[in-house]
């Protein structure tokens, strides 16, 4: 597949900080791409080095195979999305949408009515047809979020950055727009970059999930490689789905402060502190006296609450370290088990389905 953008070896320090260190990416045309990453990892200073809004100190930056570290950001028909809209509130929602076409730096369009025809297209593409003419006060948050793209749209940028574009929106809105955005992506065939703090949102919305880590990039991935395999024990606890115990590795075990975890077959090469990863909804919760098999791992813990997210279930237990293990029991599988406060419980898993990490 063809990239669109490809980023080698960009760096950016702030003095001693290195908010960008040594980014290598290739995204590919047509696709959509979530960046990852916590707070203060770089998402808004990569997105604002990719636009031009911020000049890398080293490596290169080719969009559609060329060089545009030197391109004023205008002039490099990458469209930008910001969190807040950024709309004109004076202007009525064709008028928003007319303005990119109007005033873009190349080939900008007089002729009125091309530019209302073009702004009827795109309104139906994002879906505000009916809506022209109201003033952007007038329109709900997730219409909003619609003009704002559709500015974008309008221009026929080759590569969208989307910072945070669904953060301004309250939950309910936010999952219906994953949906939304990923459907208008496709009408219009354009890569987009969507920048978020939440793994769900990368994870639903992404086709490839870009994991940022203190300035490099941790994972490039499909979303499920991401989920199930997440390539370090950093990523593993961005994607706030693994409980992630730190110990020593022997032989065939992994030594952790609750216990030794017997291992099988899981390999890692000792550089760094080993973690040892088993996903949430890995762990099933058991009676003490039931029993375990060869291939199974057991520990105990005592129950402190649940958490009902519709289609799941998330039970909380401290271990005898202190520490508090989450498991999450999806509802479609089996009734979860019922667990009464301060109640001791094994907690179960297949050996196989932990991850070792050193
Ligand atoms: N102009 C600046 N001067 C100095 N440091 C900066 C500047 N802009 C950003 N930084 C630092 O660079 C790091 C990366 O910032 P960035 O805004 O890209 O993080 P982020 O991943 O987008 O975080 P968030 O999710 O909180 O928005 C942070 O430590 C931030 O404090």
């Amino acid at each position: 597949m063809a990239a669109v953008l490809q980023l080698s070896q960009v760096t950016k320090a702030y003095g001693a900080l290195r908010a960008l260190d040594g980014i290598d990416i290739s995204l590919p045309d047509n696709a959509y791409i979530s960046l990852l990453g916590p707070s203060g990892s770089g998402k808004t200073i990569l997105l604002r080095v990719i636009a031009g809004f911020e000049a890398p100190d080293s490596g290169s930056i080719l969009f559609k195979g060329e060089r545009v570290e030197a391109v004023p950001p205008h002039r490099r028909n990458i469209g930008f999305v910001f969190q807040n809209f950024a709309l004109f509130p004076h202007l009525s929602v064709a008028g928003n949408i007319a303005f990119g076409l109007e005033n873009r730096e190349l080939n900008p369009i007089t002729d009125s009515a091309v530019v209302r025809a073009r702004v009827k297209d795109i309104v139906a593409l994002v879906g505000l047809t009916g809506l022209e003419d109201r003033g952007v006060a007038q329109i709900s948050g997730g219409q909003r979020q619609r003009v704002a793209l559709a500015r974008t749209l309008i221009t026929e940028p080759s590569l969208v950055l989307l910072d945070e574009p669904l953060g301004a929106l309250d939950a309910n809105l936010r999952t219906r727009m994953r949906a939304e955005l990923r459907a208008i992506r496709e009408r219009c065939g354009v890569t987009f970059l969507h920048v978020t703090g939440s793994e769900t949102e990368a994870l639903a919305m992404g086709d490839t999930v870009l994991v940022l880590d203190r300035g490099r990039i941790a994972q490039a991935d499909d979303a499920d490689t991401v989920y199930n395999r997440p390539r370090s024990a950093a990523v593993a606890r961005f994607l706030n789905c693994y409980n992630l115990f730190e110990g020593q590795l022997s032989k065939d075990d992994f030594i952790s402060p609750v216990g030794r975890f017997p291992l099988q077959g899981q390999k890692a090469d000792v550089r760094g502190q080993p973690a040892y990863a088993i996903r949430y909804d890995r762990i099933s919760v058991r009676p003490l006296a039931a029993p375990v098999t060869a291939e199974e791992v057991r520990i105990e813990g005592t129950f402190i609450a649940d958490e009902y997210s519709g289609a799941a279930i998330n039970s909380f237990f401290s271990l005898d370290d202190g520490r508090v293990i989450e498991v999450e029991s999806h509802l479609s599988q089996a009734a979860p088990q019922t667990c009464v406060p301060h109640g001791r419980y094994a907690l179960v898993w297949k050996r196989q389905n932990a991850l070792v990490y050193a």
